[in-house]
């Protein structure tokens, strides 16, 4: 079975790893390449990815000044991957230079530009950190709006958020605004860090075009049997 709008993310140490995991489950179509795999291994996952036409996501979740994450931007564009990510706190010049610089790369490269999307706060961060810790005076929710509206302004493609914000910014920017989901969990699967979590269908319900899930299926003793379970709740409701 499968399921496009579910992103599996291949949070695994080295390039051995992450090709077992792609093999046992042929049937993801979509994958993210984040933090740890992508300092380990570098492009060379995301030709291995391309080779078997997968879908990828390539979050490196730029966070720098504006001629930073431009330069970061331009050359990520120029794998062709399909999503790609900067944090919406970097501020509006940099989001505005990252949308330019992401468009020029991929010209430059001759693929089609990705999606940028933005952070607006990780889905760890729960009420009382963004307060206590972060000291943003704002209500979680509203904060996650307001960088959502920055990021539609400043031109990207859509957002990342966790599932209990996506109903909020889904009414507010618009039916082509991407919003991405992770943080998500079957109730069935155990929490981890993720703080602001609901059921995948419960995300889609509210709002989201994709979900990114990560251990709940790659951690588990049958990483095949949970991404089956998991589609087939998503289909069945
Ligand atoms: O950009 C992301 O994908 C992301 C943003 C966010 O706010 N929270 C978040 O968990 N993620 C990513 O989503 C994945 C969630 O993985 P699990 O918690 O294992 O399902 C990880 O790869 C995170 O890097």
């Amino acid at each position: 079975m499968t399921n496009d709008k579910i992103i599996v993310a291949l949070d695994v140490p080295d390039l051995e790893s992450a090709i077992a995991l792609v093999d046992k489950l042929e049937s993801v179509s979509f994958w993210k390449v984040g933090l740890e795999l992508f300092t380990s291994t570098g492009p060379r996952i995301l030709e291995i990815l391309k080779s078997r036409q997968k879908r990828i996501f390539l979050d490196l979740k730029f966070h720098d000044i504006p001629n930073t994450v431009a330069g970061a931007c331009r050359s990520a564009a120029r794998y062709g991957v399909d999503l790609l990510t900067i944090h919406a706190t970097s501020g509006r010049d940099a989001l505005n230079a990252a949308t330019q610089a992401a468009q020029e790369g991929a010209t430059q490269a001759g693929v089609k530009p990705p999606k940028l999307i933005a952070i607006t706060l990780l889905t760890s961060i729960s009420t009382r950190q963004l307060a206590f810790d972060l000291k943003i005076p704002l209500e979680l929710p509203e904060f996650a709006l307001e960088m959502a509206l920055m990021a539609k302004e400043s031109g990207l493609d859509g957002a990342v958020c966790s599932p209990q914000e996506v109903s909020q910014l889904r009414q507010n920017c618009g039916d082509e605004f991407l919003l991405v989901c992770p943080g998500v969990r079957p109730t069935w699967a155990e929490k981890g860090d993720q703080k602001r979590s609901l059921t995948p269908s419960q995300a889609i319900q509210a709002g989201a075009n994709y979900l990114v899930i990560g251990r709940p299926i790659t951690a588990a003793a049958e990483p095949e049997l949970a991404w089956k379970r998991i589609s087939e709740e998503l289909t069945t409701k």
